[in-house]
């Protein structure tokens, strides 16, 4: 569970987050949607303990995100938005250098079967260079599962990628959620904000406009002309 409880945060004269509370149970995958610069890539990062608050508490599984960030590291894997991985070094080396870094016993077997999750298993020799941008996506999901996060926060996973490891982390992201995880999900993608999410919440001028699910912002936000209800809800 990640109870976020009146969480402002500004930087200079810009307020992303003003006073946001927002309540998601484990296991449900949240979609976390806006304009651009709204501040859900800021949520994200003081969820991961990357960014601080500069007030309100952020409790990730009954830990405080800024008094805790040790147990709280422990507990949550990051999708970060950029790409983050060692382009020189293979898929598994890649694997072993963030197990290492997370304290993971995870074993070979395992690590491969983490790639092999995310449909990455014919690439465990290759260098991380050579792998599309889809693949280095994979990758970095891979990466962040390796200590068997119980919630993964993630930045816009699939912004930029082909269809296809589009579509398989959409189908990864539902598969975690049944096996219990809690996942946290950025995304500006029509298909994702209308078929992945168990709720939606909207963020909008420092705050959440809308938090529901896709059924309930279509209830409110379509307009007799029949008007497109995602758009309305993220005017
Ligand atoms: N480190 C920083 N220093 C200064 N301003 C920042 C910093 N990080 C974010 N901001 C500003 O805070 C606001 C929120 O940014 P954030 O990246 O959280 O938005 P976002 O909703 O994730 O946007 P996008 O959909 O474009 O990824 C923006 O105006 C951004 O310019």
């Amino acid at each position: 569970m990640i109870e976020i409880q009146n969480v402002s945060k500004s930087y200079g004269k810009k307020q992303p987050l003003n006073r946001v509370s927002l309540t998601i149970p484990e296991g449900e995958v949240f979609g976390l949607l806006g304009p651009n610069g709204a501040g859900k890539s800021t949520l994200l990062s003081i969820l991961a303990t990357i960014s601080v608050q500069d007030q309100g508490t952020a409790q990730i599984g009954g830990l405080d995100s800024k008094k805790q960030k040790k147990q709280v590291r422990r507990k949550i894997g990051y999708v970060p938005q950029d790409v983050a991985l060692w382009e020189q070094n293979t898929v598994k080396e890649n694997m072993t250098i963030f197990g290492r870094l997370s304290k993971s016993k995870a074993t070979k077997d395992e690590l491969k079967k983490l790639c092999s999750d995310v449909k990455l298993e014919d690439q465990w020799n290759e260098k991380v260079s050579s792998l599309s941008g889809g693949m280095k996506r994979k990758l970095n999901i891979a990466a962040a599962l390796i200590h068997d996060p119980d919630i993964l926060l993630m930045d816009e996973p699939t912004v930029g990628i082909d269809l296809q490891s589009k579509l398989e982390i959409n189908q990864l992201v539902k598969r975690l959620a049944q096996d219990g995880k809690t996942i946290v999900y950025t995304t500006h993608d029509l298909n994702e904000i209308v078929t992945l999410f168990d709720r939606i919440g909207v963020l909008k001028n420092g705050a959440f406009s809308f938090v529901g699910t896709a059924s309930e912002a279509e209830e409110r936000y379509s307009s007799d002309k029949g008007s497109d209800w995602v758009y309305a809800m993220l005017q």
